[in-house]
Formats: C-alpha cells, sequence, structure tokens
C-alpha cells in the first residue's frame, strides 16, 4: 500500500516548535478553563494528563482551533496568525479526534473517513489510498464498507481515529482516543502513535496512564487551567516517592507532582 505523503513533508520547516503557546488563557464564559500556560511541543508523542476538569479538552479544542483563546500567543506550525486562508491551511494540516466526535450513522467507515479527507481537502487523486491507509491501520479493513452505525464502540474510536490521520497531519491531537478499546487494540494503537510521532506531533489526553508509559516520551499535567508540568516522562516517573499513591512510578509521580503543585498554591494563599 503507497504511503500518502503529505504536503510539509516536502515542504522546508520554518518552526521550531509545532505547537508553541505563551501566556495561553481559554475561558468558558466567566470560567477561566485554561490558565495562561506556556507550552512548546515537537515532533513526538505527548501525552496529556490530568484530573477531571483539569483543562485538558479544553486546550486540545484550542489547538485544533475548534476554541479561540481569550488572551495570550499560540503559534502552530510557525503560524501565529489567523486570517481565514491561514486557518484553511492550517486545519490541512492537522488531525482531530475529539472526545465524542459527530458521524453520519448510516455512512460507512469508507464514506466517513473520505467525506473527512475531503474537508481537509486531501488532494482528490490520493484520497481513495489516504483512505484505505489509515482504515488499515486501525484495524478495520474488514468491516470498511459497513454501516458507523453498526459498529461497536471501540470499532467506532477507531473509524475515529482513522479520520484524524487521514491527511497524515503534521498536528495530532486526541482526546482520550483509548476510551473503549479492548486490551489487543489499545497495544496496536500505541503502536501506531509511535510511528505517527517519528514524524509529527502527537498530543493525546488520557485518563489511562499505561498509554503515556507505553506510548509517550513527553508529558503535559494539568491542574486547575495550569502546568504542573512539562517534560520527559522519566522526570514524571523519578518525581514520585513511595509514599506517594499509586500502583506505578507513573502514578507516583503524577500524585506526587500534583500534590507539590497543590501545596504550592496554598502556601502562596495564605
Ligand atoms: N462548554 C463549557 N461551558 C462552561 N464551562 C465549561 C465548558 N467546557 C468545560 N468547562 C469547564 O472548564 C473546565 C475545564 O474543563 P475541560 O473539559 O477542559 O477539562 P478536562 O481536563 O478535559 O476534564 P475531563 O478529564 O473531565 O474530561 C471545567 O471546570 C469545566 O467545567
Amino acid at each position: 500500500m503507497p504511503r500518502t505523503v503529505s504536503a510539509s513533508e516536502t515542504a522546508p520547516t520554518r518552526y521550531a516548535h509545532h505547537i508553541r503557546a505563551h501566556a495561553l488563557t481559554v475561558r468558558h464564559g466567566r470560567r477561566t478553563a485554561v490558565d495562561g500556560i506556556d507550552l512548546e511541543l515537537g515532533t513526538g508523542v505527548h501525552g496529556l494528563l490530568g484530573p477531571n476538569g483539569a483543562g485538558k479538552t479544553t486546550l486540545i479544542r484550542t489547538l485544533a482551533t475548534v476554541l479561540t483563546p481569550h488572551s495570550g500567543d499560540l503559534e502552530l506550525l510557525g503560524n501565529a496568525r489567523r486570517s481565514r486562508g491561514e486557518l484553511r491551511e492550517l486545519r490541512r494540516r492537522l488531525g482531530y479526534l475529539p472526545q465524542a466526535f459527530g458521524h453520519y450513522r448510516r455512512f460507512t467507515v469508507r464514506e466517513f473517513v473520505e467525506y473527512m479527507a475531503w474537508l481537509k481537502e486531501v488532494p482528490r487523486h490520493r484520497v481513495a489510498d489516504a483512505v484505505q491507509h489509515s482504515i488499515d491501520r486501525v484495524d478495520l479493513t474488514g468491516r470498511a464498507d459497513d454501516r458507523m452505525g453498526s459498529l461497536s464502540g471501540g470499532m467506532l474510536r477507531r473509524a475515529g481515529i482513522a479520520q484524524a490521520i487521514v491527511n497524515d497531519p503534521d498536528i495530532l491531537l486526541l482526546d482520550e482516543p483509548t476510551v473503549g478499546l479492548d486490551p489487543a487494540q489499545r497495544m496496536e494503537f500505541r503502536t501506531l502513535l509511535r510511528d505517527i510521532g517519528a514524524q509529527s506531533c502527537v498530543l493525546v489526553s488520557t485518563h489511562l496512564v499505561e498509554d503515556v508509559g507505553a506510548a509517550c516520551a513527553g508529558v503535559v499535567l494539568m491542574d486547575e487551567g495550569r502546568t504542573v508540568f512539562a517534560g520527559h516522562l522519566d522526570h514524571l516517573r523519578a518525581a514520585g516517592t513511595g509514599a506517594d499513591p499509586g500502583d506505578s512510578d507513573i502514578e507516583r509521580g503524577y500524585s506526587a507532582l500534583l500534590r507539590r503543585h497543590r501545596e504550592g498554591k496554598a502556601g502562596a494563599g495564605r
């Protein structure tokens, strides 16, 4: 199966980081969900961790250009301006799997992925190969011509991943992609992530730390809209002690960093 070569692979790279945010703030009405964060992410797979309500989905939706920041700077693929043309060009080079994604139940998997390829302006002569390749990569080859409405929850998620990668994106944003996947599929998925992360910037929000341990080199940990930690997984692993709650060094590191962040905030508030 020939691999689809994205335009970006042949274009010169003009940026040091695929994603660069400075003092980025995003609000939902009066609630500040992302609170002045700084972030620099390049090629590789980065896990986005944090407790419920930390701001992970809001951050991912902002990076996917679905939400507009309230303030701060956000540079994606070296572009900080957002004319209509630039936004369109940027979206061609993004892949995004929302937590809940819309689809027509009567579309087949192939039609759904084709439709998303069309929305992302994949050149017409490449669509058929790109669609087949992404369906194969999520192991839905045997169900490609089945209707979306007939898929199990995990298969639906895999179809969602297929649409997110159909344009060979330079930035791939996945919001809880492994929910509903069985253990074998989760392992396959981690391999797929590592494969895509060799050339692209992948940010994966998840509550499953074992996915982070197996697939991510980088970690961003958020709490109450702030970044608690952004760095290499080994540093997160090393942050915990035997006294911190958790069944693995990643969980203990996660607990320790959150605790210290919260203690620091409480201390500063006194
Ligand atoms: N559409 C919205 N309107 C108002 N508040 C919102 C909206 N979406 C999110 N929020 C609030 O913004 C904050 C961050 O929510 P967000 O969904 O980004 O967190 P999260 O880390 O993805 O959480 P979870 O792990 O539960 O999915 C929360 O306080 C949430 O209640």
